[in-house]
């Protein structure tokens, strides 16, 4: 795929950024300590029982003495006050929260005075038509724009709005942005390239099974992912 609507300022400046990955759905030592092998920056773990990747704080508080040192981020769907509490005494070094769009702004705030500014990754359901609104910059270290999907929070394997992504990185460059949604190794290439993220987020395209990380396509996802980011320098 053609390098896509990126001005040159905007390429150069985004070729000037470090790389950052996250690999998100672990849910044993094996792969975590695997991702950390593979380069990955952030290690996600899904806090949300929904989900077929859920993890049970309890559960990662007692892997944490053995997981490699890497930035851990708790994952969470609205958080209610008793899983605040658990993941602020749990060890996690970040917070990915994923919320309906509608959801108060007051409600935001409370999130990100309870799990502190820095440390708080929003993750909007934003539907197609939408924007992210930049009253909540503020409130957050990162906006992770994942694939709108309006019955999931997260974890669809679809592929997003690369464009979208763009544009919101091109009109707030001063804002961290992450891309999610159904990356692999088979498009890591061409998503660098058509949305300019340098920081991206991995979980059910290098799977097995929802939860269990599928190794050989981990090693292949990065490896794409080194390429596209030589190709840029
Ligand atoms: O993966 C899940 O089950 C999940 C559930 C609830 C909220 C978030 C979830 N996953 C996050 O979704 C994105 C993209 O995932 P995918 O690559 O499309 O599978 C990623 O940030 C996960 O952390």
């Amino acid at each position: 795929m053609a390098p896509a609507t990126l001005s040159p300022a905007v390429a150069a400046a985004a070729a000037a950024e470090p790389f950052r990955l996250k690999v998100c759905g672990l849910t044993s030592l094996r792969d975590a300590r695997f991702a950390d092998q593979c380069g990955a920056d952030y290690l996600g773990f899904i806090l949300h029982r929904a989900s077929p990747r859920f993890l049970a704080p309890e559960r990662f508080f007692e892997m944490l003495p053995e997981l490699p040192a890497q930035k851990k981020v708790a994952v969470m769907v609205e958080p209610a006050e008793e899983l605040l509490d658990e993941v602020l005494a749990a060890g996690f070094d970040f917070f990915q929260v994923h919320f309906r769009h509608t959801v108060e702004l007051a409600r935001l705030r409370h999130w990100s005075a309870a799990l502190r500014a820095d440390r708080l990754w929003l993750a909007p359901k934003l539907p197609p038509a939408e924007d992210v609104p930049e009253a909540w910059f503020p409130l957050c270290a990162a906006v992770v724009l994942d694939t709108f999907s309006p019955d999931k929070f997260g974890g669809t394997g679809e592929v997003g709005d690369w464009q979208k992504f763009a544009r919101h990185r091109a009109r707030h460059p001063g804002q961290q942005w992450i891309l999610a949604g159904g990356l692999g190794p088979q498009n890591i290439a061409d998503a660098v390239w058509a949305s300019g993220a340098r920081f991206v987020d991995v979980n059910s395209g290098v799977e097995t099974a929802p939860g269990i990380k599928d190794l050989a396509k981990l090693e292949r996802f990065t490896a794409e992912l080194a390429r596209a980011r030589a190709a840029l320098v």
